[in-house]
């Protein structure tokens, strides 16, 4: 990347606003999907417009689906403003070129799907998806009967040989890797002809609210799902063969993605409301709530959404991460300004994220003097004080905004390639200055 580097803007006064976080990718990627397998046409309200989401959007383009943008006003309330109507293909169809850039939810939950597709469907991707573990999809896919040309790799490129049905029933397979895989399986398998029951035989599977998430949405769809949380078996999930509807559904805003903007709060003794955040919701990052107030802040519902008051203050935490891995670049940023030890734990399965999170992070924090080690399955922070210097990405969108934390309390962090915040968060550099802004200016 030969781009300048963003330079990180210091706060030098406490924070004091309110944000509007875009909608949440995992929500809005599982809706396309879900409304393109419907028998009729549906809504997706407050869409994310992202690196990710549009990914998804051509992918599901390719194969036939129509999405059209569309400003709607008419419903009012939270049903009015920016939307994508989506009209199912009568067949979907091959042959056809997917891109899945570096998105999990495209590379993992588009290969379910295209075995419905009627002809061949490529899938590439950015040069981390040929590295990004896959084989829960392929095996399990060629498990229930697909057949999938992957040169042996076990992942991308490949091509799915779609015959326009598949069998489905029951496959084991590991699924410590990813969440997605079972995720993945699961959303498309009301459509299979016998639906799909999903047994993981592997060790515990991360970010667990995301798959709450998939069986929540599918059973809005009409979809019937058993679920372990529910009383079922352990390990085990299940989607019985049927239709899905089309549904007029309203993206909640990116719990994930507010944890910056928080963190701002945490670290300049200051206040960050997020607008519209759920009461209830399935998002990881609603724990948030629960871990920047066990690092000295404190939340509380208002009218407009969530309100975070920090102290300025940050105390160090051990804290297990494994239901939400995603967190965990801006934590550990947090984490690096605290002032005591903090450890996170639960998350090996970061190596194998957009990058080698954990790699990634201790070696750029230690960079500008900090004081990061890896531990088998996380990593321990002993505060230190921090200079500036550039701070590398890896295409890493949650690197950038953890690097835009430091820099709030750290003069001279210099963001390498601060545009890959364009995966889940387009504005990211424009928020963040509105968010430095001083109240007065903003009037
Ligand atoms: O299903 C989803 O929408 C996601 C699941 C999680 O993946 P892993 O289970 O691979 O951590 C999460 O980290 C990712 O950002 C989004
Ligand atoms: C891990 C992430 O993304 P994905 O797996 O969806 O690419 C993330 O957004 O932190």
């Amino acid at each position: 990347m030969t781009e300048t580097p963003w330079p990180a803007p210091v706060a030098t006064a406490a924070v004091d606003a309110v944000v509007t976080v875009p909608g949440s990718k995992s929500v809005t990627n599982r809706a396309l999907l879900l409304a393109a397998l419907a028998a009729e046409p549906g809504w997706v309200r407050r869409p994310l417009r992202s690196r990710d989401s549009q990914l998804m959007a051509d992918g599901l383009r390719a194969l036939g689906v129509t999405i059209e943008e569309q400003v709607n006003n008419s419903t009012g309330g939270t049903g009015g403003g920016e939307a994508w109507r989506v009209i199912p293909a009568t067949r979907l169809a091959g042959p056809a070129n997917i891109d899945v850039g570096n998105a999990g939810t495209v590379m993992r939950f588009l290969p379910p799907l295209a075995v419905l597709a009627d002809g061949p469907v490529h899938f590439d991707g950015d040069p981390r998806s040929h590295e990004r573990p896959q084989h829960g999809v392929i095996d399990s896919l060629r498990a229930l009967g697909a057949r999938i040309e992957d040169g042996g790799r076990g992942g991308f490129p490949l091509t799915v040989h779609g015959t326009g049905a598949l069998d489905g029933g029951t496959v084991e397979l590991d699924a410590s890797a990813s969440s997605q895989f079972v995720s993945a399986l699961l959303l498309s398998g009301a459509r299979y002809n016998q639906g799909v029951e999903v047994r993981n035989t592997g060790g515990s599977i991360p970010s667990l609210p995301h798959i709450r998430m998939t069986v929540d949405m599918l059973r809005l769809a009409g979809a019937q799902v058993d679920a372990p949380e529910d009383g079922g078996e352990p390990g085990v999930w299940r989607v019985s063969p049927g239709a899905l509807r089309g549904r007029d559904l309203v993206v909640e805003p990116d719990l994930s993605n507010a944890a910056p903007f928080f963190a701002a709060a945490l670290v300049t003794g200051g206040r960050v409301t997020v607008r519209d955040w759920p009461k209830h919701t399935t998002q990881a990052g609603d724990q948030l709530r629960e871990i920047y107030s066990r690092m000295g802040g404190s939340c509380r519902f208002t009218d407009e959404g969530l309100e975070f008051t920090g102290t300025g203050r940050i105390q160090g935490i051990e804290a297990d991460l494994h239901d939400v891995g995603e967190l965990a670049p801006v934590i550990a940023a947090v984490a690096a300004l605290a002032d005591s030890e903090s450890v996170l734990s639960g998350i090996a399965h970061l190596r194998l994220h957009e990058t080698d999170r954990l790699a990634a992070l201790a070696k750029e924090i230690n960079e500008l003097g900090g004081d990061v080690t890896e531990t088998a399955d996380g990593l321990r922070i002993r505060p230190r004080p921090l200079h500036g210097g550039l701070f590398h990405t890896y295409e890493d969108h949650r690197l950038a905004t953890a690097a835009a934390v430091l820099g709030l309390a750290v003069p001279g962090v210099l963001v390498e390639n601060v545009a890959t915040t364009a995966k889940t968060l387009p504005d990211f550099p424009a928020m963040w200055a509105d968010l430095l802004e001083p109240a007065a200016a903003r009037d």
